[in-house]
């Protein structure tokens, strides 16, 4: 179980101030996804949020703690992090990077190693990459490589994983594929995930709850049916949204045009 809170939290690249003033409480065990227009701070605040860049001012808290004050490897225990364009060196095999996603668990011990061994493995063929293990990153195509990276973040184990557009570049049986797992992992092992999804319908039917983020500021941490309900998307976005329901009663948008 894992409690991320972020309390009056301000970021800025240099004079610009990104993020502005934000309290938020993620839902444990829930799948939260942050939507929101072009550059309006999604990347940085998940960035911020996995400890990766620096906050001007506020609190990261991460089960009552200061992130700063949590050493790595029991840091990567609790979240692992899949940035936007992450790049790996060219000469490691698809394995070896899986592998570096067990950085939080090495230890001289044998026990370890196994487990390790074995959480790989489990990675590697839940996100279809067995026959791909001994491939070099650099010869893989863009979604293979997407693949790699989300079989590395899970085999981390964490609590919380924080996945930045990770259906990119999948085609659309693996975007499926992928997001099914991580639902699994949800519902099965009470993981913790936050996606940062351009794809309104993933962020829709793969969310619990949905973070919406414009000009650095949250507007709206609502359930699924109280997003929809009050038509706040179309203000966000600037587009006029329409809501179909299919046979099971979930929800599918679709567009009409642009506002004005
Ligand atoms: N390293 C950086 N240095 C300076 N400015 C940056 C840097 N990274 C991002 N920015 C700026 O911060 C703002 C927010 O960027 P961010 O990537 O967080 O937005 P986003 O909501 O994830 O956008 P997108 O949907 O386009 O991926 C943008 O105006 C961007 O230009």
């Amino acid at each position: 179980m894992i409690d991320i809170s972020l309390q009056n939290l301000n970021i800025s690249y240099g004079k610009e101030d990104i993020i502005s003033n934000v309290n938020l409480t993620f839902i444990k065990e829930k799948m939260t996804s942050i939507i929101g227009p072009n550059g309006s701070g999604k990347s940085t605040l998940l960035k911020a949020i996995s400890g990766n860049i620096k906050t001007n001012q506020g609190k990261i808290l991460i089960n009552q703690k200061l992130i700063d004050s949590y050493n790595k490897k029991i840091l990567a225990q609790k979240i692992s992090s899949l940035p936007q364009s992450p790049e790996s060196p060219k000469d490691i095999t698809v394995k070896q990077l899986v592998s570096y996603g067990r950085y939080a668990y090495q230890s001289l011990f044998k026990k370890n190693k196994i487990e390790n061994e074995k959480m790989v493995e489990w990675a590697l063929k839940v996100t279809g990459l067995k026959e791909l293990s001994e491939h070099l990153m650099d010869e893989l195509s863009g979604g293979q490589k997407q693949r790699a990276w989300i079989a590395m973040s899970i085999a981390q184990n964490s609590d919380c994983l924080f996945l930045d557009e990770l259906t990119t570049y999948l085609d659309i049986k693996h975007q499926l594929e992928i997001l099914e797992l991580l639902k699994n992992l949800n519902k099965k092992e009470k993981k913790t995930i936050i996606m940062v999804h351009h794809d309104l319908n993933h962020a829709l039917r793969y969310s619990d709850y949905i973070v919406i983020i414009k000009k650095g500021k949250i507007i709206a941490h609502e359930n699924i049916e109280n997003i929809i309900k009050h038509k706040i998307l179309n203000d966000v976005f600037q587009v006029n949204f329409k809501i179909l329901r299919d046979e099971k009663n979930n929800p599918i948008i679709f567009y009409d045009g642009i506002l004005n």
